[in-house]
C-alpha cells in the first residue's frame, strides 16, 4: 500500500458526502449571532482529535476559541499524546476550562511499536491502516468516560475516528466531524469525480478541465492513490467507507477555512455536502502569535528565534523551509534541497524531520551562519510571524498554508502527498499567494533539482513575482483576521453553531433522550 493513502481518505470522504446532496440550507451563513450568557449553565463540548499533529493542532486551536466563549471543553486523547496537548494549551488564558482525559492506546498491534501513539512517530506511514484501526479499541474507554462526564453539549470528533458516532448516538449527543481540509480541494475533487473526468487523458500529466470551474485545470497526478483508480477495494477501503458513513450521519462538519478566502468553493460544498459544513477558520488565529517556545533551560527564546532576531538586526530576510509533521523525503531529494539552498545564497531556517544521512551537517558546514537547520519540534506559527521571515517553502499541508496566510508570508509551494497538490494549485493559481517549485520534468510529482529550487527561491525572495505574491498574502491575511474577529464571518458561524447544537441537545433532553 502506498504510504500516502491515509490522507487521501479525507478526499474520498468529501466525495461521498457530496454525492449525498441535501437541501439543508442553514441560516448561520447569513446571520450574525451572539452566545447566550447564562452563568448557571455553560455548554460543554468534547473534542476528540486524531493522533496526528496536523489533525490535533487545529482542534486545540478550536478549544481555545471555545473557552474564550465561556464554554467548558474536554479533550480526549491517549497517554503518550497528553503532554503535547497540555504543552500547546499551556498558554491558554482560560485553560482551567479545559480538561484532558487520556485513554489507554491498545498494545500488541501488529507492526506498531509499543509506545507509538501518534502517526508522526510511526516508523513508516505504511503502518497507517493498522494504526487507525487500532483506535477502535478506545471506544469502550471513551464511552465509560462519557458516562462519567454527564452533561455534554456535542462531540467534535476527527473524521478518522468513525466509531465515535456510535458512542455519541448511545448518549444522544450530536457529533460534528472535523477534516483538516479546505473547500477548494474538496470541491475540485468532487467535481472531477462525479463527472468522471479523471480517466480522460492517457497520461497522468495530461490536463483535465474541472467541470463547474472551467478556469481550473488539474492532472491525475494532483490526486492521490487510490482515488485515481476506478474500483478501490480492500481493508483500507472498508475503513474509508466507515468514516464516510459516520460523517454523513453526523450533525455537521467543521471546516478550517473562512468564507472570504474561497467563497465559490464554500458555496459549492454548502450546496452539495452532507452534513452541513461550518466554516470557522482560520483556527490558528486562536493562538496568541506572540508566545515563545519554552526552553528546557528556562529561557524564553529558542535558539532559532534568537537566530531570527539576529538576522532581523542585521537587516536580513529569511526563508523558512518546512514540510509539515510527516512528509517522507528521499535522501536524494534531501541532497538536492540542501544544494539548492546553498546555491540560492539566501538566509534560511530549515526544520527537518527524519533525516538520517549526513546531508544536514555538510550543509551546515558550507553555509555557516547564513542558514540554521533544526531537527526539533518548533512553534511554526512563531517562526512565520517573526519579522525577518519573508518566504516559506512549504508542502502545502492546509495548516501550514493557513498559518502562512495569517502571518502574511508568501509560499513557495512544493506539494508532496495527499490533497497537497490541490492546495498548491489553490495557493498559486486561485488565491495567488505563492509561486511553485520547478520539477525536472514539469510533473506535479517530479523530482526537484537543486537548480529548480534555487531559481524559484530567488524569485520568491528577490523577484518581481515574489513581490506580487507578498503583497497579496498580506491582503488575504488581513481578511483572515477580520473573519475570526468579533462580528466576522467565522466568528458568527462558530457562535451560530454553538447556539444550534445547544438547542438541539436541550430539545433531545426534553424529549427524554438521556
Ligand atoms: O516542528 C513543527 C512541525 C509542524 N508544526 C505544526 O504542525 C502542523 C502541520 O500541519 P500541516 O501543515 O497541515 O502538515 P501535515 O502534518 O502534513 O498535515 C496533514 O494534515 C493536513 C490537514 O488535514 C493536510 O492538509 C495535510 O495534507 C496532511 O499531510 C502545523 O500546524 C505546523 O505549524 C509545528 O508547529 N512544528
Amino acid at each position: 500500500m502506498p504510504i500516502t493513502t491515509h490522507f487521501s481518505t479525507e478526499l474520498l470522504i468529501y466525495i461521498y458526502m457530496f454525492t449525498h446532496k441535501h437541501k439543508h440550507i442553514q441560516s448561520h451563513k447569513q446571520m450574525a449571532s451572539s452566545l447566550p450568557v447564562d452563568s448557571t449553565h455553560r455548554p460543554h463540548i468534547v473534542l476528540f482529535p486524531f493522533m496526528s499533529k496536523g489533525h490535533t493542532i487545529p482542534l486545540l486551536h478550536l478549544a481555545r476559541m471555545l473557552v474564550t466563549r465561556g464554554i467548558t471543553v474536554t479533550i480526549f486523547t491517549t497517554k503518550a499524546n497528553k503532554p503535547f496537548i497540555a504543552q500547546v494549551l499551556e498558554t491558554c488564558p482560560d485553560g482551567n476550562s479545559i480538561s484532558i482525559i487520556h485513554l489507554p492506546f491498545p498494545n500488541n498491534i501488529e507492526g506498531i511499536p509499543h509506545g507509538i501513539e501518534s502517526t508522526d512517530k510511526l516508523p513508516s506511514m505504511s503502518l497507517f491502516p493498522q494504526f487507525v484501526i487500532a483506535t477502535k479499541h478506545l471506544q469502550p474507554h471513551f464511552e465509560m468516560s462519557l458516562k462519567n462526564l454527564g452533561n455534554v453539549t456535542c462531540i467534535v470528533s476527527d473524521g478518522f475516528l468513525s466509531w465515535t458516532l456510535a458512542s455519541a448516538n448511545k448518549f444522544g449527543i450530536p457529533r460534528l466531524s472535523f477534516y483538516g481540509m479546505n473547500a477548494y480541494s474538496g470541491a475540485v475533487q468532487h467535481s472531477v469525480n462525479v463527472n468522471q473526468s479523471l480517466w480522460g487523458p492517457e497520461s497522468d500529466d495530461g490536463l483535465i478541465t474541472v467541470p463547474g470551474f472551467p478556469w481550473i485545470q488539474i492532472t491525475r497526478n494532483d490526486i492521490d492513490y487510490p482515488f485515481t483508480q476506478r474500483n478501490p477495494s480492500g481493508p483500507f477501503h472498508d475503513f474509508i467507507m466507515e468514516s464516510i458513513a459516520s460523517s454523513v450521519n453526523s450533525y455537521g462538519t467543521i471546516v478550517n477555512t473562512f468564507h472570504e478566502l474561497e467563497p465559490r468553493f464554500i458555496d459549492y460544498i454548502n450546496r452539495k455536502m452532507k452534513p452541513t459544513p461550518w466554516c470557522v477558520g482560520p483556527l490558528c488565529l486562536a493562538e496568541p502569535f506572540g508566545c515563545s517556545d519554552k526552553q528546557p533551560n528556562g529561557s524564553n527564546s529558542s535558539k532559532w528565534i534568537t537566530w531570527l532576531d539576529q538576522k532581523l538586526l542585521q537587516g536580513c530576510s529569511v526563508l523558512y523551509v518546512a514540510f509539515g509533521s510527516q512528509a517522507e523525503i528521499s535522501t536524494q531529494q534531501m541532497e538536492a534541497i540542501s544544494k539548492g539552498l546553498e546555491q540560492s545564497e539566501v538566509n534560511f531556517l530549515w526544520v527537518v524531520r527524519n533525516c538520517e544521512s549526513n546531508v544536514l551537517s555538510e550543509l551546515g558546514d558550507k553555509v555557516g551562519d547564513r542558514g540554521m537547520i533544526v531537527t526539533e519540534w518548533v512553534n511554526q506559527m512563531e517562526i512565520l510571524k517573526h519579522e525577518s521571515v519573508n518566504g516559506f517553502v512549504s508542502h502545502c499541508g492546509w495548516n501550514s498554508v493557513l498559518e502562512s496566510i495569517c502571518a502574511g508570508v508568501p509560499i513557495l509551494a512544493w506539494p508532496m502527498m495527499a490533497e497537497q497538490p490541490l492546495n498548491a494549485r489553490m495557493v498559486v493559481e486561485e488565491i495567488k499567494i505563492g509561486l511553485r517549485v520547478e520539477t525536472c520534468d514539469g510533473s506535479v510529482r517530479g523530482f526537484v533539482k537543486a537548480d529548480g529550487l534555487k531559481k524559484m527561491v530567488k524569485e520568491l525572495m528577490e523577484g518581481e513575482k515574489g513581490k506580487e505574491v507578498r503583497k497579496r498574502v498580506k491582503e488575504v491575511g488581513a481578511a483572515a483576521k477580520a473573519a475570526v474577529a468579533d462580528g466576522g464571518s467565522s466568528w458568527r458561524t462558530l457562535n451560530e453553531l454553538i447556539n444550534e447544537v445547544e438547542s438541539v441537545r436541550n430539545k433531545g433532553k426534553s424529549d427524554g433522550e438521556m
